[in-house]
C-alpha cells in the first residue's frame, strides 16, 4: 500500500488510537480538536462520555481512527461497571493508545490505576499526553509530566492544548508515524461511528449537563427516538430526557419549561451545524426510576460495552 505525496512513494498508514484517561481529563476536547470541529460533547462533568467514539482523521498518507473512551474510574453503579468496561476494552485491540493527564491536577491513585491497565496493553505504541497545558505554568507542566512518565512504560510524551489548539498537529504526526501501513479503513465520506439520532441524543446531554447542577447530571440519558426529513428540508426529531426522580424532572423542565426550553434551543443550535438543516426539536422529559442500577436499560440506551 502506498501513495505518492511530494514526488516520494510513502506507505500508506493506517488504525487505531485510543485516548484514555480518568474522568475530565480532556480527550474529547482532544478528540474535537484533532477531528477540526465539534462532535464528541464535552462538559467539566464527570463521566461526560457514555459511549464509545471513533472519528477519522484523514491526512495526506494515513487515515487516523481515534478512538474516545469514558474516563476511567472506582464505579459506584452499574452504569460505572459498564463505563470502565466500555474503556478497557479498547486497550485490547489498538495500534496506539495515548494516557491522557490534566496538568492541573496532581497525578494520583487513579491515575496509576489507569497507567497499570495502559501498561499491560498490547499496544505497540504508548504515549503520554499531559493535557491542558494552557492552564498551568510551565513549572507545574513539566513537573507533571516527570510525575507522569513514571506511570507506565511510555514511547513517547506530549504535551498540549486541545482548547488552544497547541501540539494538536504534532499530536496527530506522532501516532500517524507509528500507525502499521493498512488500507483506509473507512471511506472518505464517514467521519464518525454514529448515527445522526445518537448524535443528536449526545447532543442534549451535553446541554443538560452545562445547563444543571448537583445530583441531577448523572442520572440524565437521552434518548433521540427518530429523525424526519421534511420537504421543506427541514430535520425534525423528538427526543426524551430520562431522569431518575420526580424532583429531578421538575428541575430540567424549570419554572414555566425554563430550563427544557434552554436546553432544546442550545441543542438545536448545535444540531443545525451538525445536519447542515434547519432543525424542529420535541423534547419530552421522562421518569425512569434507578435506570443506572438496571442492565437492560443501561443497554437499550447503548452505553453497554461490546461482547
Ligand atoms: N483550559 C482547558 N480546558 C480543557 C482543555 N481540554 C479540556 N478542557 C476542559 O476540561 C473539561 C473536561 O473535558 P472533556 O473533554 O469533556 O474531558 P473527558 O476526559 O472527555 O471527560 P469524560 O467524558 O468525563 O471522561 C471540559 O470543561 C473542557 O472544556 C484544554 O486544553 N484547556
Amino acid at each position: 500500500m502506498a501513495e505518492v505525496a511530494g514526488g516520494e512513494e510513502r506507505p500508506f498508514r493506517s488504525g487505531f488510537v485510543a485516548l484514555v484517561g480518568r474522568p475530565s481529563v480532556g480527550k474529547s476536547t482532544l478528540l474535537n480538536a484533532c477531528y477540526g470541529g465539534k462532535i464528541a460533547i464535552t462538559s467539566p462533568v464527570a463521566q461526560t462520555t457514555r459511549r464509545r467514539m471513533r472519528a477519522v482523521v484523514n491526512r495526506e498518507g494515513a487515515q487516523i481512527v481515534i478512538v474516545d473512551t469514558p474516563g476511567l474510574h472506582k464505579p459506584k453503579d452499574a452504569l460505572g461497571k459498564e463505563l470502565n468496561k466500555v474503556a478497557l476494552g479498547e486497550l485490547a485491540d489498538v495500534d496506539v493508545v495515548a494516557l491522557l493527564i490534566d496538568a492541573t491536577k496532581e497525578v494520583g491513585r487513579g491515575d496509576e490505576w489507569v497507567a497499570r491497565h495502559v501498561d499491560a496493553s498490547r499496544a505497540p505504541y504508548k504515549l503520554l499526553v499531559v493535557t491542558k497545558a494552557d492552564v498551568a505554568d510551565p513549572k507545574t507542566v513539566s513537573a507533571q509530566l516527570e510525575a507522569a512518565s513514571r506511570l507506565a512504560r511510555f514511547d513517547d510524551s506530549l504535551v498540549v492544548s486541545a482548547r488552544k489548539g497547541f501540539n494538536v498537529d504534532s499530536f496527530i504526526s506522532l501516532v500517524s508515524s507509528h500507525l502499521p501501513e493498512g488500507p483506509r479503513w473507512f471511506p472518505d465520506d464517514m467521519d464518525v461511528d454514529m448515527t445522526d439520532e445518537e448524535l443528536v441524543a449526545e447532543f442534549i446531554r451535553e446541554k443538560v449537563l452545562l445547563n444543571m447542577r448537583q445530583e441531577v447530571p448523572h442520572s440524565v440519558a437521552v434518548t433521540c427516538d427518530q429523525i424526519e426529513w421534511m420537504e421543506d428540508g427541514h430535520a425534525s426529531f423528538s427526543a426524551t430526557i430520562l431522569v431518575e426522580r420526580e424532583g429531578q424532572k421538575a428541575m430540567v423542565i424549570g419554572k414555566g419549561g425554563r430550563m427544557v426550553k434552554r436546553i432544546g434551543s442550545e441543542a438545536r443550535r448545535d444540531v443545525e451545524k451538525l445536519l447542515g438543516a434547519r432543525c424542529y426539536l420535541d423534547l419530552q422529559v421522562r421518569v425512569q426510576p434507578q435506570w443506572r442500577r438496571d442492565a437492560n436499560e443501561i443497554r437499550r440506551l447503548g452505553y453497554e460495552a461490546d461482547e
